[in-house]
């Protein structure tokens, strides 16, 4: 997919850098130009291919170092006009000094942009000849060593690009060409991923939940688990140590195993890990140890085949600007496999699934979208061609009410022969589309399970609220001690009191008894009893996972 991708760039930049040169020697010539008439066409015709195909092979090879369109931009803008005046006001000179040595000549063109300007210069000065450039004058003008020297850069330059996209992006041994069979191995863990075991080890011994999924991912592994859809077997991640500061743990040793039909939530706190992990699964980020199998092909090993399977709502929106909605999902599907009718009905369901078919929404460039318009897109995105897996980080970010709902109808649909990874913030969107929910503090999970298996393990108590005039507050205390003597006030302001009262020594039936009588003695303003919600139990866990880690 990701060979599909460059493929397609490359022949989409090359087409239009090929048509744009055209374009100018056809109009020079036609003006009557003397530079395009006289110069044999062919020789033209190499000399800006060759040229161009360096240009674009650089570009990939760059790409990798740059993260923004617009320092991209005024980088390359620098460099052109940089070395068109270097070109004019120095190599110049030194092409017209006679004792100038060659061999410096020939270095200085190792830099493309001093090649195309030898090029371009011996082309006019054959032009002003009235002559023009043959075949036969290759080697005596000196464009021979020109048209050598870019097409051996830009074999370079491919194979480079090539290699740094293979190891960085798909996540194979910096060595990977010297021993296919272990190409792929993961990393051992470094001395640092080591030396936090011990804390991890500590901190897992309280939490049941996780050392049963733990047991479980293990015990599928020795089974052999070929049909799991996704299966986290002590996936780490650190990044390295920078500006003094030490090496970071974002993911501390994860198992994990989610089966085809359904959604797993990861709720934490920010930074909590939860896009490292993403991105590893992803194929961005290469695990610092461990492993994952998705549908039984290693992450580390076949990541190239995992993508066939594979769909992804990224944190922030990577959509193309100038293309339609409709162009996006088209390009997807294609990379998926799609093709002909089953491709437009594809695209056409997913667009109407996301409310960007009526009115012609989805024709419309992507850059004119709303951020909500947006998401929905990339959600789409994720979900064309039936992916066996799908990872949505934060999907319903920034989308209002009804729009979010319609996004929840549209991953519940999705779900049935899927395994989705969710993260939100959201708990009711959490509640509504996971099956099992994980809630991840600093690298590690604290607990698994269903939402209501949560509750009910870190949610013992009830929720009772009471706004009241300032000097009745005492008497609120009161009655809360009488209907719960072990109860704990866990907020107050300005006559509002909030109290959890242990679920094993009240009774709900007492508690509306003793309000009633209350309110006969002083002005109740509200008040209100409550069974803990996910976003009470997330609280609780992630507070006490901060204490504990602060503390060790
Ligand atoms: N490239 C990086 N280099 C060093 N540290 C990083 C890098 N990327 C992330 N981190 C750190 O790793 C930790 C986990 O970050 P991550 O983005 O995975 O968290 P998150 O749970 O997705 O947060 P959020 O909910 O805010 O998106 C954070 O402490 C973050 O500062």
């Amino acid at each position: 997919m990701v060979r599909t991708y460059w493929l397609i760039s490359y022949a989409y930049f090359l087409t239009i850098s090929v048509l744009y040169v055209a374009s100018l020697v056809i109009f020079g010539s036609v003006i009557g130009l003397k530079y395009f008439r006289l110069n044999t066409y062919s020789i033209q015709f190499v000399f800006y291919f060759i040229y161009l195909n360096l240009q674009i092979a650089l570009s990939f090879l760059v790409s990798s170092i740059f993260s923004k369109v617009k320092t991209v931009t005024v980088v390359a803008y620098i460099i052109v006009y940089g070395s068109g005046l270097l070109g004019s006001f120095l190599f110049q000179k030194m092409l017209e000094t006679q004792s100038f040595p060659e061999e410096w000549i020939v270095a200085l063109e190792l830099y493309p942009g001093f090649s195309l300007y030898r090029g371009l210069y011996e082309f006019s000065q054959y032009a002003s000849r009235g002559s023009g450039m043959k075949w036969q004058d290759i080697s005596d003008s000196g464009m021979g060593e020109v048209l050598c020297i870019m097409s051996i850069e830009w074999f370079l330059a491919l194979i480079i690009a090539f290699y740094i996209d293979q190891v960085f992006s798909s996540g194979k041994h910096p060595f990977f060409f010297l021993n296919p069979s272990k190409k792929s191995s993961s990393i051992p863990s470094k001395p640092t991923v080591q030396r936090m075991d011990s804390k991890k080890v500590s901190i897992d011994m309280g939490k049941i939940d996780v050392s049963q999924e733990r047991e479980k991912v293990q015990q599928l592994r020795n089974e052999g688990s070929a049909g799991h859809a996704i299966l986290c077997d002590n996936l780490k991640k650190v990044y390295p140590g920078r500006d003094g500061n030490p090496p970071k743990m974002a993911v501390r040793g994860l198992y994990l195993d989610v089966p085809s039909g359904e959604c797993f939530g990861m709720l934490g706190p920010n930074g909590a890990g939860k896009t490292s992990f993403i991105s590893m699964m992803t194929g961005l980020l290469k695990p610092s140890s461990g492993t994952a199998l998705v549908q039984g092909l290693d992450i580390c090993k076949d990541m190239n085949k995992v993508y066939t399977s594979m769909g992804v709502c990224p944190q922030h929106d990577l959509l193309w600007e100038t293309l339609t909605g409709r162009e996006h999902l088209l390009f997807y599907g294609r990379l998926k496999n799609f093709k002909g009718s089953a491709l437009t009905h594809a695209v056409e369901e997913s667009l109407k699934s996301v409310s960007l078919f009526d009115g012609g929404v989805g024709d419309k460039p992507a850059g004119n979208y709303s951020g909500g318009m947006k998401r929905r897109l990339s959600v789409a995105i994720s979900l064309i061609g039936n992916p066996k897996v799908v990872y949505l980080d934060e999907p319903s970010t920034g989308l209002d009410p009804a729009s979010r709902k319609n996004l929840w109808d549209v991953i519940q649909r999705a779900k049935q022969n899927t395994a989705i990874i969710l993260t939100t913030h959201s708990m009711e969107e959490a509640e509504f589309l996971c099956d099992r929910l994980g809630i991840f503090v600093d690298g590690a999970l604290q607990c698994i399970g269903n939402s209501k298996e949560l509750k009910s393990r870190y949610g013992g108590s009830y929720v009772f609220t009471m706004t009241t005039s300032s000097e009745h507050e005492e008497d609120v205390e009161r009655l809360v001690s009488t209907v719960s003597p072990n109860a704990k006030k866990v907020y107050h302001l300005a006559g509002t009191q909030k109290f959890e009262l242990p679920k094993n020594e009240v009774r709900i039936a007492e508690v509306f008894r003793a309000v009633e009588k209350a309110k006969s003695n002083f002005t109740v303003f509200a008040w209100g009893l409550a069974d803990t919600t996910l976003e009470d139990v997330f609280i609780k866990v992630a507070k006490s996972a901060q204490a504990f880690i602060s503390l060790s």
